[in-house]
């Protein structure tokens, strides 16, 4: 159980929610009959993404109203037999009513064993270029979140999660191999930091790291950066794409993390001494 297959589904998301289940549902097939283990959907996988969409596209998870996506994710990820990091979509909690940026993750048999509401919220202002304020809509979710695999633990964060350093070390810390980001940067931030991003919590921390976008889409006011990215323990891109539609595969041999661990031994020389107010 060293080595197994990534695949990030790079989903052309339109503003038709049942065909974009239906879509989600056919390259999930596709990725598990080119071997996949584990795939992964990108953020906000059902609705298109911006803050005047959430609530029309919002679904109940955890209960017994739990909503045609959520339904949907279980089934694909059963008849795949893949474990699926389900994308995200607008959560409607069933006793507040609030509404999250939530991720859920499914084993191989269909069943909910994990699930992360995005911790930071997406606002900025860069004046003239982009600005974004998900709190207008959004609550944000208080908990870090890791999930088991026959491979190994795998951490998750969302998105804007990933600027967060953070989450990626705990869950390194905590025995992660991976961390798997759905996120949907955008053309200002996404030349920017998006493979940075996802090279520096790879090197941080010597672990695998998956970045998961939906495709361009020039139809909507949100034009996602695109560039579903696997990157190595020693930083090194695994596998990557453009901005169309498609599926990245990366096939991850994890003897690569303890040998980058032994060449290059940060995992053990770090002073905790120094920075007790950092995680251990
Ligand atoms: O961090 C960024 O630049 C983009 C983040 C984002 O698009 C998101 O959190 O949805």
């Amino acid at each position: 159980m060293n080595k197994l297959r990534m695949a990030l589904i790079q989903l052309k998301v339109g503003s038709n929610k049942v065909l974009n289940i239906s879509n989600a549902r056919s390259m999930v097939l596709k990725a598990s009959k080119e071997g996949a283990n584990v795939v992964v959907l990108p953020e906000c996988f059902n609705t298109p993404y911006g803050t005047a969409y959430f609530n029309d596209y919002a679904e109940e998870i955890n209960s017994s109203e739990m909503g045609p996506t959520t339904l949907a994710l279980s089934k694909m990820a059963k008849d795949a037999k893949v474990f699926l990091v389900g994308g995200s979509i607008p959560e409607r909690a069933a006793d507040s009513g609030q509404i999250y940026n939530t991720c859920t993750i499914w084993n191989d048999q269909g069943t909910l064993i994990g699930k992360h509401r995005k911790m930071h919220l997406f606002d900025i202002d860069v004046p003239g270029k982009i600005t974004f304020k998900e709190s207008d809509v959004l609550s944000p979710g208080n908990e870090l979140t890791s999930f088991a695999t026959p491979w190994g633990h795998i951490g998750v964060g969302i998105c804007y999660d990933v600027r967060f350093p953070e989450l990626a070390m705990i869950a390194a810390r905590r025995g992660c191999f991976a961390m798997v980001y759905p996120g949907a940067f955008n053309m200002v931030t996404g030349p920017m930091h998006w493979e940075a991003l996802m090279r520096a919590r790879a090197i941080d921390n010597m672990i695998f790291v998956a970045g998961c976008s939906p495709a361009r889409d020039l139809d909507f006011s949100y034009h996602a950066w695109g560039h579903s990215i696997v990157v190595g323990p020693k930083g090194d891109v695994k596998a990557t794409c453009e901005f169309d539609e498609t599926i990245v595969y990366a096939d991850l041999d994890l003897a690569e993390i303890k040998e980058i661990r032994t060449n290059i031994p940060i995992y053990d020389q770090r002073r905790f001494d120094m920075y007790p107010d950092v995680s251990k």
